[in-house]
């Protein structure tokens, strides 16, 4: 069943068209990042989601419902912020437990019930500490359990994680990635970290400019970007021009062709071209070799288990025809 649809949906402030002619079908169960650059419409698509915001046109259905007009109480949706809104007077409980207060739960259901969705965030007798006496990775949980308390069947995170420190932040990922799973609920995840987004998405919506450049799984997203935005956005994708790709033997766009899918050298069934070493960088696990091939910028990932070539050196490099992905948006 489609969790979430938008059909054609708009959302334009005066001049500023913040979510453009988007269209997009989240499935229920899904974990779905929307992901890209500061003010690309990601966060109003998800206020578009939760009713703090109506669309300027187009459709939205929640569930197979329309919601349009459908104030945000009465959606099936619940929203964590970033900036976790929790109550400082209240006690963790009694924050977690606020949302079955609103709806008129009774006291004993809803204080076990807060305790239930504080041990699914793994913060089980913390109920009587004030959101000052916890951490941020806490809070953070914290304002979780107060989503999840009110079994929403979709629940919308606005870069719920941006917080947190680093560490934090990648056990976080996991963390919700597995409650994810096994609550079954559908996450709809915003955020500006393509790293956080190709972890724990099943599909990523990529923005630019109020629309969506691309949706697809993250390995579609990672390996086949369709726009030169989308390659430079999400990764470290070589993009090649039309001039260098046609020197290539394919047509004449924009490609792009990951560092990891070329090679030192040539072999059977491959495409080769040669270039100059402008730069070398160890990475760890592989050395990072950067070419100059007749006007390109080329970079390879070559195995830590050799020895880099020199700079300065000319060497052939090589890929499998199918490694490289022509773009839309010829020059
Ligand atoms: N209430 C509003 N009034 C006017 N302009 C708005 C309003 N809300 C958003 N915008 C504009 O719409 C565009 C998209 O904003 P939005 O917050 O959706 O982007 P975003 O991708 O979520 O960015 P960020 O990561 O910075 O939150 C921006 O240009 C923003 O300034």
């Amino acid at each position: 069943m489609t969790a979430v649809l938008f059909q054609q949906v708009s959302r334009h402030f005066g001049a500023v068209r913040a979510v453009d002619s988007v269209d997009l079908a989240i499935a229920e169960g899904e974990f779905f990042a929307m992901l890209g650059p500061s003010g690309s419409g990601k966060t109003t698509c998800l206020r578009l989601m939760a009713g703090f915001e109506q669309p300027t046109s187009g459709h939205i259905e929640i569930f197979g419902e329309t919601a349009e007009g459908v104030p945000p109480y009465r959606r099936n949706v619940n929203t964590v912020f970033q900036d976790y809104a929790l109550f400082p007077h209240l006690s963790i409980l009694e924050n977690v437990a606020y949302g079955l207060m609103v709806k008129g739960v009774g006291k004993a259901e809803r204080l076990k019930a807060a305790e239930e969705a504080l041990a699914m965030v793994k913060l089980p007798g913390y109920g009587a500490r004030r959101p000052g006496q916890l951490s941020g990775g806490q809070r953070q949980r914290v304002a979780l359990a107060r989503a999840l308390v009110n079994r929403p069947r979709v629940l919308l995170l606005d870069e719920p994680l941006g917080a947190l420190d680093l560490k934090l932040r990648e056990q976080m990922q996991e963390e919700l990635k597995s409650l994810q799973k096994s609550l079954g609920i559908t996450f709809v995840f915003v955020t500006h970290d393509q790293g956080e987004a190709l972890s724990m998405a099943d599909r990523i919506a990529v923005f630019s400019d109020g629309r969506i450049q691309q949706l697809g799984t993250p390995e579609e997203v990672y390996k086949r970007p369709k726009t030169r935005f989308v390659a430079d956005f999400v990764g470290s994708s070589n993009v090649l021009p039309p001039d260098f790709v046609r020197t290539l033997g394919f047509g004449d766009s924009y490609a792009s062709l990951r560092p990891e899918a070329i090679t030192l050298g040539d072999g059977p069934g491959r495409k080769n071209f040669a270039g100059r070493v402008v730069a070398t960088s160890f990475l760890g696990a592989a050395n990072r070799v950067t070419v100059e091939a007749a006007g390109a910028r080329v970079a390879a990932m070559t195995p830590a288990s050799t020895a880099p070539p020199a700079l300065g050196e000319t060497v052939t490099l090589s890929f499998l025809p199918q490694d490289l992905h022509p773009m839309d948006g010829a020059r």
